[in-house]
């Protein structure tokens, strides 16, 4: 495919951005024309009520972070970090609208019988061969007639690729007018799927891509020529209604990305549906998402009619390889001490250290700086680029101690992390002990195996009845360690 000039205008334009903050990017999810939903009203920076880990006082209701616990940043810091396929050993689990229509699933991308230039993208990438979701979700999307598909699997387990394939493989290159839609929730995340139609199609440059979104500003009277049409529920939304530029009973394959991402932006889902119903009955509908909650189900089963399903279950994480300790303290400073007495006494690869604002973040990592560590601190005013560009360094083993929120690291897996501490517990926004993130912070997969250590610091009545609530919670015992005894903390590591 030949590269969209309008598609580098905008990457361009985007380098050349000063800021784009994450708050931006939930910002920009709402769109500036008619269509669009209110914009959500983002606080201004340093309003929200930081939580501290006073002693005795649970941290309140809503922390500085929390205004950025934004789904569309955390899945596109998810995309950019990731350089490759999330390997998983669970079975898909598929759910067929005819039970008798034969279940393909390929293990060779040749089977799929896909046009040579489209093959010759596919190995390109990199691609040897599909992944877990990819073997039963393309001969199913790529099946005559057309099948509906609604796919469930955790982030970088290559839906994006597979939808691509799809709607590069339906397009008719010799129509010069649009035949695939693809809906995303925000401008960014359109731009990274963009990348992905651009480089799986390179050597298709019949196949042509343009990008609805906001700033995108075409000619009243202009009919696109374009084949794929990639971009934000609102502004494709007027592309179709307002300014027709798109003609909705010509599109072939009609595509929700991140359906998860969406339902969280506001106004996304009716303008979505708006859309849809413009669209042929026999238009092929699909839909994607990471997770599978109520909402998301519900605005699968409007949208899309007749749906196949198919799901992939994540790897359990578990805590049986895990050591987990905790230490007792009364106060940062304190907690602090026990961190520089643990480092003092055993020797510690690379460990992530968790807090819970923002603020005790920043502290931390100047603190651990001061002694001479080389930190990496991951913060929620950084950019999600940099948040990215932070993470790959950690990863590179460029620094050996990664300080950060809970919010900022959500998702983020840092395989060769064996020590995890946690300065402050986490805690949901009504000060409950965050099971689920505790789990994911230092669960392993089980597969891997690898064997782990966790350390909990403890400073008020309030954080040891959350390390408390957690033990239940796992049935599995934090043992109390002793950070004034070097002796005591060397045993750990052995
Ligand atoms: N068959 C494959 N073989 C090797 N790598 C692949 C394959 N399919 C996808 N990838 C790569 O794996 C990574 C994740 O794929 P992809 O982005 O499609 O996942 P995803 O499930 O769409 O993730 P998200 O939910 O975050 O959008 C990408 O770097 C992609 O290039």
């Amino acid at each position: 495919m030949a590269t969209d000039s309008w598609a580098l205008a905008v990457d361009e334009q985007e380098a050349a951005a000063e800021s784009i903050s994450s708050l931006q990017i939930k910002d920009a999810a709402p769109e500036e024309n008619g269509t669009a939903a209110a914009t959500a009203a983002t606080p201004p920076e340093g309003s929200g009520a930081a939580a501290q880990t006073e002693p005795d006082v649970p941290p309140t209701a809503k922390t500085e972070e929390d205004d950025k616990d934004d789904k569309a940043a955390q899945s596109l810091l998810n995309k950019l970090i990731r350089s490759n396929l999330v390997n998983t050993t669970n079975q898909v689990e598929v759910l067929q609208r005819d039970p008798n229509s034969p279940l393909y699933s390929v293990k060779s991308f040749e089977e799929l019988r896909l046009k040579p230039q489209l093959l010759q993208g596919v190995y390109a990438m990199g691609f040897n061969r599909p992944s877990k979701i990819q073997e039963t979700a393309l001969p199913m999307m790529l099946a005559e007639p057309p099948q509906n598909l609604i796919a469930q699997s955790q982030s970088g387990t290559g839906k994006t690729a597979a939808f691509v394939l799809a709607m590069l493989s339906h397009v008719d290159p010799n129509n010069k007018f649009p035949q695939c839609l693809c809906v995303s929730p925000t401008y960014e995340l359109a731009l990274q799927t963009g990348k992905v139609i651009e480089q799986m199609g390179k050597h298709y440059p019949e196949v042509q891509l343009v990008y609805a979104i906001r700033g995108n500003k075409l000619q009243r009277s202009v009919k696109l020529q374009e084949q794929i049409v990639i971009g934000t529920p609102g502004t494709m939304l007027d592309w179709c209604l307002k300014f027709k530029f798109i003609d909705p009973k010509k599109i072939k394959v009609f595509v929700l990305d991140e359906a998860d991402v969406m339902i969280a932006t506001q106004g996304h889902q009716d303008q979505s549906i708006r859309i849809q119903r413009m669209l042929p009955k026999n238009c092929q509908m699909l839909l994607f998402s990471a997770t599978f909650e109520e909402s998301v189900w519900r605005f699968a089963e409007r949208i899309v009619p007749d749906h196949n399903i198919i799901k992939l279950k994540r790897e359990e994480e578990t805590l049986d390889t895990i050591k987990q300790y905790y230490v007792q303290c009364t106060s940062k400073e304190e907690k602090f001490q026990a961190l520089c007495n643990i480092y003092g006494a055993i020797t510690i690869a690379q460990a992530m250290i968790f807090c819970h604002t923002r603020k005790t973040a920043g502290w931390l990592a100047g603190e651990l700086s001061r002694e001479g560590h080389q930190v990496a601190l991951l913060s929620g005013e950084m950019q999600v680029e940099q948040r990215a560009a932070v993470i790959d360094r950690f990863r590179d083993g460029k620094e050996k101690v990664l300080v950060t929120t809970n919010v900022c690291a959500r998702g983020i897996d840092v395989e060769q992390v064996s020590v995890v501490i946690n300065f402050d517990l986490p805690v949901d926004k009504d000060g409950n002990p965050d099971n689920e993130t505790y789990l994911h912070r230092i669960g392993r997969t089980g597969r891997f195996g690898k064997r782990g250590l966790a350390i909990n610091m403890v400073d008020s009545k309030f954080s040891m009845n959350v390390l408390n609530r957690i033990q239940e919670h796992f049935n599995k015992k934090i043992e109390k360690l002793d950070t004034d005894d070097l002796d005591e903390i060397e045993k750990i590591s052995s």
